[in-house]
């Protein structure tokens, strides 16, 4: 897992109206590490969580997620950052289903899982349309 990427990420978060800073770090198979943070907007509904910025920008960058090894997400909590559900069904799409999902607190808390353990039946449209 990559706690001192996730933490660096964090940094970066943009959270003006929940003061609630989350990041990812994402590691793909060459070891390359990408980053996402969360960023709010004073629109509300615009805001975007950690892992999807991190996922965004894995794309935008022209990396590819089938690449990725494992995500580790942090958050403040009592307990290990749960994704909400948007970020659950994104994450089963484009991370590989054999991936390392990591979730982690900032009192050293982590709970390793998986895109479908963390999203049982989760929606796939080439899956929908067979
Ligand atoms: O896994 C999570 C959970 C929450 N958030 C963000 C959404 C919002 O910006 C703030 C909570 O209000 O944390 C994330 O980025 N990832
Ligand atoms: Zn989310």
């Amino acid at each position: 897992m990559n706690i001192q990427e996730a933490l660096k990420a964090r940094e970066r978060a943009y959270v003006p109206y929940s003061r609630f800073k989350v990041g990812a770090a994402i590691l793909l198979k060459d070891g390359t590490i990408i980053h996402g943070c969360n960023i709010e907007n004073g629109s509300y509904p615009l805001g975007n969580c950690a892992e999807r910025s991190a996922l965004f920008s894995l794309i935008s960058q022209g990396y590819d997620p089938k690449d990725i090894v494992e995500i580790t997400v942090i958050g403040e909590g009592p307990k290990p950052i749960s994704p909400c559900g948007g970020c659950r069904q994104v994450m089963h799409e484009l991370i590989p289903h054999t991936a390392k999902v990591f979730l982690a607190n900032l009192n050293g808390d982590i709970k390793e899982t998986t895109v479908t353990e963390l999203l049982p039946y989760g929606f796939d449209l080439e899956e929908a349309r067979k």
